[in-house]
C-alpha cells in the first residue's frame, strides 16, 4: 500500500529476500486496541495496531502488521482434522452451499491442483447451517473460528477501506455497503495427492478489494514485488498481511495496485492460514469510480462498466475452481494462465 508520508518512528525492516526502500505508508500511530473501539473517519489502521506495519516490498504495495486479534489456530486445526476424519459431516456442510461447496478437499485426489484443503465461510453461510450440524461443528472449534472472523472483520475492515480510499482518491465506502465479505481457512497439509509438491496455492491476484491474511507462524506465503515482476518476496510466517485485489485496482483507476501472491509448501510441514476477503457490493459496475482519472487506459469492457462485480467474480470463480481442483481443467496450461486472462480482460 502507499499513502501519506512515512512517520519518522517507523523504519521499514528488511524482508528475508528483498531490502525495502519504500518511503510511503498509511499514517500510523501506535495504540492499545479495546473491544469497545468506535471508529471515526479520521482513524486509520494504525490506531488499531500495537506495532507499526512493515513494508514487505520495495513497491510498497504490501503491508504486514502484528494483529492484536489472533486467529485461533488450535481451533482451526481441530476443525480441519474433525472434517477430514468425519467426511459425512463435511458433506452435510457442503449441502449448505451446494453450488460451490464449503469444504474443498480436491487436493487429496488431484496432484495438479493446489495442494491444500479449504473451508470457505461467510456470515450468510453460517446462518444457513442447520442447528444440529452447527452444534456438532461447535464442538470441533467452529464457533471460536467464527468469533475470530467476526471480531477481525469489525476491527479491521472499515479502517483499511478508509486507508485505501485515501490512496484511491475516492471514497470506497459507498460501494462496500452490503458486506460482500468472505472468510477462508486454509490447511496446507502433508496428506495430499502429492505430498512433496511445493505448490500450496498457485500465483494469483485476489478478485476483490483487499484481503487480510492471518498465518500460524509457518512461512510459505510469497508476494510478487510489483516493481520487479517475477521476483517473489517471502512473507514472515507470523506476519498478518493486507493486500489489494483486482476490484481495488479497477475502482481506483489503477491508483491502487494489486499484489500477486502464492503459497509454497515445505514438504512434511503443515501450515494453516485464515483469510478475510473484502469485495465491493455484487451489483457494483466494475469500472473506475466517478471522479477518478485512470492512470492508464483499461479495456472498453472495464471503462464502460460492462461487468458487475458479481459477474466478474463468476469469471474468476470458474478459474479458481479449476486451480483448486473442484472442476476439471481444460489442460495443464490452464493452471498457469489464470492471472493472464484477467490481465487481458482488465488492461487489454
Ligand atoms: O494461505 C495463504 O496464506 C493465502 C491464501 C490465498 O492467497 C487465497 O486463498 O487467496
Ligand atoms: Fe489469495
Amino acid at each position: 500500500m502507499k499513502g501519506s508520508s512515512l512517520p519518522s518512528q517507523i523504519a521499514p525492516s528488511p524482508s528475508p529476500s528483498n531490502t525495502m526502500s519504500a518511503t510511503t505508508l498509511p499514517t500510523i500511530t501506535t495504540c492499545v486496541p479495546s473491544q469497545e473501539t468506535v471508529f471515526h473517519d479520521e482513524q486509520t489502521l494504525g490506531d488499531l495496531l500495537c506495532s507499526p506495519p512493515k513494508l514487505l516490498s520495495s513497491s510498497s504495495d504490501i503491508v504486514s502488521f502484528d494483529s492484536s486479534i489472533k486467529a485461533p489456530f488450535d481451533a482451526i486445526r481441530r476443525l480441519f482434522d474433525y472434517l477430514r476424519g468425519n467426511p459425512e459431516v463435511a458433506t452435510q456442510l457442503n449441502e449448505v452451499y451446494p453450488s460451490r461447496g464449503i469444504v474443498k478437499t480436491a487436493a487429496t485426489k488431484n496432484a495438479q491442483a493446489d495442494q491444500k484443503f479449504t473451508i470457505d465461510l461467510s456470515v450468510k453461510r453460517n446462518s444457513q447451517i442447520p442447528q444440529d450440524l452447527h452444534a456438532t461443528l461447535a464442538r470441533a472449534g467452529f464457533d471460536e473460528v467464527m468469533n475470530f472472523f467476526d471480531k477481525a472483520d469489525k476491527a479491521f475492515v472499515a479502517p483499511i477501506l478508509s486507508i485505501l480510499s485515501e490512496q484511491a482518491g475516492v471514497d470506497l465506502q459507498p460501494t462496500h455497503r452490503d458486506g460482500n465479505i468472505n472468510y477462508r481457512l486454509c490447511d496446507y497439509n502433508p496428506i495430499t495427492a502429492d505430498p512433496l509438491s511445493d505448490n500450496g496455492c498457485g500465483e494469483h491476484t485476489d478478485y476483490g478489494t483487499f484481503s487480510i491474511i492471518f498465518q500460524d507462524g509457518t512461512p510459505g506465503l510469497e508476494m510478487e514485488d510489483s516493481s520487479q515482476p517475477g521476483s517473489w518476496v517471502q512473507v514472515p510466517g507470523d506476519a498478518t498481511v493486507v493486500l489489494s485485489g483486482w476490484c481495488a485496482v479497477i475502482l481506483s483507476g489503477g491508483h491502487i495496485r494489486a499484489t500477486r501472491h502464492r503459497v509454497r509448501r515445505i514438504a512434511n510441514v503443515r501450515r494453516l492460514s485464515a483469510v478475510i476477503f473484502v469485495a465491493p457490493d455484487l451489483d457494483t459496475k466494475l469500472k473506475p469510480l466517478s471522479g477518478v482519472k485512470a492512470v492508464r487506459p483499461f479495456t472498453q469492457v472495464i471503462m464502460n462498466g460492462v461487468l458487475t462485480v458479481g459477474e466478474f467474480k463468476k469469471v474468476m470463480g470458474k478459474k479458481w475452481r479449476r486451480r483448486e481442483g473442484n472442476e476439471d481443467s481444460d489442460g495443464a496450461e490452464d493452471y498457469a494462465t489464470q492471472d493472464n486472462d484477467i490481465v487481458k480482460l482488465v488492461w487489454g
